[in-house]
Order: C-alpha cells, then structure tokens, then sequence
C-alpha cells in the first residue's frame, strides 16, 4: 500500500503526519519504526496521527508515535503541526480546533501569524498520577542515579517529564545523563529528560533527551514541564519564553489548576508517498 503523509516540524522537532481519516490503514509499530527509520525510511522524531473523534465534543483524534514505535499520550511541538495539517487539508474550519490525546484533550488555535496557541492542559503534579514514585507530592525530588544524588521536578503534561536544572545547557549531560533517567525504576512508564537552564525570570534555556527517541531539537510538552518546574522554584514569573536548539516558544501559566499556555510555529516540508 501506498500511504500519503506530510512531512512538517516545530522547530525542528521533525514529524511525519498521516490522515487515517481519508485513508484506511491499521498502523502497527513496527510500521511505525520503518517509517522513522532515517535511512531505510522518510525519518521522523514521531509519527502524528489524525482520526476521526471518538466523542461529540472535540473535532479530531490526535494519536501520537515515537519514533521507536511507542504510543505516548502527548506531543506539544507536534500539536502544533496537527492544527496547521488539518486547517491545510481543509479538514475542519474551526478555530480553536479542539482535539482528543491519550493525555487529555488540548485546544489548538491558529494566529494571524500562522502561528499556533496550544492549551496544553494543567500540569499534573500527584506523583502517582505522572507516573513517579515519591513517598508524597513534593516541588522538588532527590533522585538517586548513576552514585550521584539529583535534585528534580517530577511533571506531566500528559506525558511524564522529570527536569533538572544545569548552570549552561551547552554543557548539559544530555548524552550520558539522559537516558539513564528515562529508564530510571522509579518513572514506570519512563521518563522524557529535561535539562533547564534559567536565564532571568522570563527566560530560559532547555535541552531534552525524550523517551523513545533521544535528545530532539525541541520538545514542546517539555518546555511546558520545564515552565512549570521554574514557575514552581519560584525562578519564573508566569509568562516565560523557551530557548530550545530549534527555536523558540512562548509559555504561559498562572498556577496550579490552570493550563500551560504554549505558542510557537508549526512548519510542513513536503508531501510525499510511502509504501508500506
Ligand atoms: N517523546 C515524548 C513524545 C513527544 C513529545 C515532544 N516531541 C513534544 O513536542 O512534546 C514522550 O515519549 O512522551
């Protein structure tokens, strides 16, 4: 079979997004790592999926795919993509376009910019809920890795992230670091691995190693869970701007109960065909 995508990123986090509405297929895993693949196949950090809704009260279902062939619960730079992929293919008309993920739902809206403002969602903070295990909610956590003690934010925005703070990301352990926490026994479900340099109250600089792909050049959800962490530190007021390798992003949290507010572009590359 000959499946249609569209290649697109959010600042540089790469993307291959698939319409199984107007096409039929049943995606499974290892399609998807062959699909990922860099030199066997097209090449994404994760596959993006648009389905019809499985409920009245939101316009699509968004399913999302690391590049490993894991099913996640969210992806902010990819959400994105997803609004600007289903306003392109004229799919839907409305905005904010208003979508289901295994994490939540998240409104997606498009600005006169073509930049797209995504409501990702209140954090969720109950260690059980991440999933992280803590004797009890805490702002920060000792982790225990590689003999060293690590001070930690324990966060997910649907998707688990656990953040640490460094003096100069350029330095940051991303390589070495990264995925001994994404494995760590004490995240289940493992863990994406932020690496957060504070710059001033309203900036600052992130690196992310994520689960089931390694480090990328942005990681949306991560720059909402690296926000939450400085807002909850008391190092950022409660509108931020996210320096990542790819680019920028502009965050937005009044606190807890309340949605990370996350704006940035989404880009597409070129359309393309690939059998599978
Ligand atoms: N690797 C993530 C999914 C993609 C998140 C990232 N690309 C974003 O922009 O939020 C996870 O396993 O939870």
């Amino acid at each position: 079979m000959l499946l249609k995508f569209t290649k697109m990123h959010g600042l540089g986090n790469d993307f291959v997004v698939v319409d199984l509405i107007t096409q039929r297929f049943n995606l499974k895993p290892h399609h998807v790592r062959k699909i990922a693949d860099r030199n066997f196949g097209v090449g994404c950090d994760q596959l993006l999926v648009v389905e019809a809704p499985s409920r009245p009260d939101v316009d699509f279902r968004y399913r999302i795919f690391n590049a490993e062939g894991s099913e996640v619960e969210q992806c902010g730079n990819g959400a994105r993509c997803f609004a600007r992929f289903v306003r392109d293919k004229k799919l839907t008309g409305n905005n904010p376009i208003r979508v289901e993920t295994a994490g939540g739902i998240i409104s997606l809206e498009i600005d006169e910019q073509k930049r797209v403002r995504v409501d990702m969602g209140a954090p969720i903070l109950e260690p059980d809920a991440i999933p992280f295990i803590a004797d009890a909610r805490a702002t920060t956590y000792t982790l225990e890795a590689d003999g060293r003690d690590y001070t930690v934010s324990a966060i997910s925005m649907g998707n688990p992230h656990v953040v640490l703070q460094v003096d100069d990301t350029r330095y940051a352990p991303v390589a070495t670091l990264g995925p001994i926490l994404e494995a760590h026994g004490r995240f289940p479900k493992r863990v994406n691995v932020g690496f957060m340099q504070v710059l001033d109250r309203q900036r600052f600089r992130l690196r992310v190693f994520e689960r089931g792909v390694g480090e990328t050049l942005a990681c949306g959800s991560g720059a909402c869970a690296a926000m939450v962490a400085g807002v909850q530190r008391g190092l950022l007021d409660s509108n931020a701007t996210a320096e990542l390798n790819g680019g920028e992003l502009i965050l937005s949290w009044q606190g807890e109960g309340h949605p990370v507010i996350m704006t940035g572009p989404a880009t597409t590359v070129f359309e393309g065909q690939v059998r599978i």
